[in-house]
């Protein structure tokens, strides 16, 4: 790099010795050649001991500055580094504590600038925002990471063009505040370590400073508002898969990094040649695929609009090919002519105050909706809380219902079958009154030598008896012994009495159960009618004593 013709070299690596001295056509690998690219600066940052060496401060005078003053003047700037993976683009960004880079060199500055421009016609408003591109998502660095991760949403204003909806803004009075918020920003982006480099960038990050001066004139009560946008975007790093050796989620990432990348190539392509349509003009804005990848969508503006941009290609020694690529872009972007104009406003007294006027109505309408919004809000919150306790108590008592209709299922149930068996009870008693057993009549005799079974007083049986009690015919026959027979209507007569009172007690105890059947019958039924009451755990409770108590 030739700091004083500003030409960068690339010199091609050695070649093969077997393809020395061989024409271009007989040459077994590609012959790669020695390129040469001029460009607005070069910058030699290898070794320090070199005497082209060029540190941080070099890069930040030769276009920090110049575009720092660009802002003064109210013009919009963006500077992004790009290059391979490993190249420099965070160091000349960002740099180190010791070696500070690009941004917080422009950081410091600005504040310098407006400490000493402090005049009392003039104020100055500095707000800062940090986002990343991450996959094809948008993160806000300034709001602590989430798991899941909160991305937000682009919208495409007329006036501002592409801008990223709910992004995190904040007031900075100074640059140690505005170095607070970088540290964290930086601390939440997402870096990984990969084979090209230990803390690789994944992702493209935005930082933005807007700045705006407002000059007021006490002669003519004029305001003049000059707004400016810094962008300073340090892009993730062009790569090979096969260089960085990534796989898996690293992989997924430099496919997405280089896909916004070659996004971006076209769209550099697109705004350095434009291809004329009909009549000698450039074509629609469609022709420049901005849209194509969200890093290209959101600095649309910077890269063809109303902005001063400067691209800083960052090489490293490292991969002919991809050193090439580099340069080419960048001599490519060179030729980018955007349509940057100072942001101005001239408002007078009269305009200001109607301004002021418009803005309190709206800020009025908004609280008015906003209050009444979160009044419905908080009264569809009870709302809702009432309608799901409701229901959960709805639940509960159809739970409790069912239960009780199971245990009178199963009541019915008991009390069907004891009423079954007292049925087949009073039956049996009733036909055993009708159809009562024939009496038996005990024959009582002087000797007990013959059972009662024996009583039989049928003439058959009276043989047989006689019969029993002859004695032998050999024998000489003892003499009639004097039998004595009771009366067979007296006793007949007294053993049907007796089981007469037996039955009648029994048929009184029968009756006993009968009636106290009857009065469970009543008391059940009365318990157990259908039309039950919500207070089913009390009921149940009884039910379960009736339970026990019948069982
Ligand atoms: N000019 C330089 N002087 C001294 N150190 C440098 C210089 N450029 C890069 N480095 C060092 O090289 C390493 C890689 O640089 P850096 O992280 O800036 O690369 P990068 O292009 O941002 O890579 P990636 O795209 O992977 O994020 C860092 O340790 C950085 O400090």
């Amino acid at each position: 790099m030739d700091p004083q013709t500003q030409t960068t070299k690339l010199r091609a690596p050695l070649i093969s010795p077997e393809d020395e001295g061989k024409p271009k056509s007989q040459a077994r690998g590609k012959v790669l050649e020695d390129k040469s690219f001029v460009f607005d600066n070069s910058f030699w940052s290898h070794n320090e001991r070199d005497p082209h060496y060029a540190p941080q401060e070099d890069v930040y005078n030769c276009l920090g500055e110049e575009f720092l003053d660009h802002n003064f003047e109210g013009y919009h700037t963006c500077i992004f580094a790009y290059g391979q993976t490993g190249s420099g683009k965070s160091y000349t960004m960002m740099g180190t504590p010791e070696a500070p880079g690009l941004i917080p060199r422009t950081c410091e500055d600005l504040f310098q600038r407006i400490e000493s421009a402090e005049s009392p016609d003039i104020s100055f408003n500095v707000r800062v925002s940090y986002f990343e591109v991450y996959n094809e998502h948008v993160r806000d660095l300034l709001v602590p990471r989430s798991d899941p991760p909160h991305y937000l949403r682009i919208r495409e204003s007329p006036l501002e063009g592409p801008y990223v909806k709910d992004l995190t803004e904040v007031t900075v009075k100074s640059f140690d505040e505005l170095m607070k918020f970088m540290r964290k920003g930086d601390v939440s982006r997402t870096v990984a370590s990969t084979k090209m480099n230990d803390t690789s960038s994944r992702s493209h990050a935005v930082f933005t400073i807007t700045l705006k001066q407002i000059h007021h004139d006490l002669s003519t009560d004029e305001t003049t508002e000059r707004t400016a946008r810094i962008r300073l975007v340090d892009l993730a790093g062009s790569e090979r898969a096969k260089s960085t050796e990534a796989t898996g989620q690293r992989l997924r990432e430099g496919s997405n990094i280089n896909k916004s990348l070659t996004t971006l190539g076209r769209v550099i392509a697109a705004l350095a040649d434009p291809k004329p349509g009909r009549g000698g003009k450039r074509k629609g804005k469609d022709v420049v695929p901005y849209r194509d990848s969200i890093l290209t969508w959101l600095l649309k503006d910077s890269l063809g609009g109303n902005s001063k941009t400067a691209m800083i290609a960052c090489i490293s020694p490292s991969d002919y090919e991809e050193t090439l690529s580099t340069l080419r872009y960048a001599d490519q972007a060179k030729r980018i002519r955007t349509r940057a104009r100072v942001n101005q406003d001239h408002l007078s007294a009269a305009e200001r105050d109607k301004q002021i006027a418009e803005m309190a109505e709206t800020i009025r309408t908004l609280q008015l909706s906003v209050s009444l919004a979160a009044a419905n809000r908080r009264e569809n919150e009870m709302q809702n809380e009432r309608l799901e306790d409701y229901q959960q108590k709805v639940e509960k008592l159809q739970r409790l219902m069912e239960e009780t209709k199971m245990v009178s299922e199963c009541k019915i149930r008991q009390l069907q079958t004891e009423n079954e068996a007292l049925r087949n009870h009073l039956k049996l008693a009733l036909d055993s009154i009708r159809n009562p057993i024939p009496p038996v009549v005990v024959h009582k005799r002087r000797s007990g030598l013959y059972s009662v079974n024996e009583n039989d007083g049928s003439p058959s049986n009276r043989k047989r008896l006689s019969r029993a009690r002859s004695p032998p015919s050999d024998v000489e026959p003892e003499p009639e012994p004097d039998l004595i027979w009771e009366d067979e209507d007296t006793m007949q007569s007294e053993a049907s009495h007796v089981e007469a009172q037996e039955m009648q007690t029994h048929m009184e105890n029968l009756l006993d159960d009968l009636s106290m059947f009857k009065r469970k019958i009543a008391t059940d039924h009365e318990r157990f009618r259908p039309s039950w009451k919500p207070e089913g755990r009390k009921r149940r409770r009884a039910l379960g004593n009736v339970w026990v108590n019948n069982r």
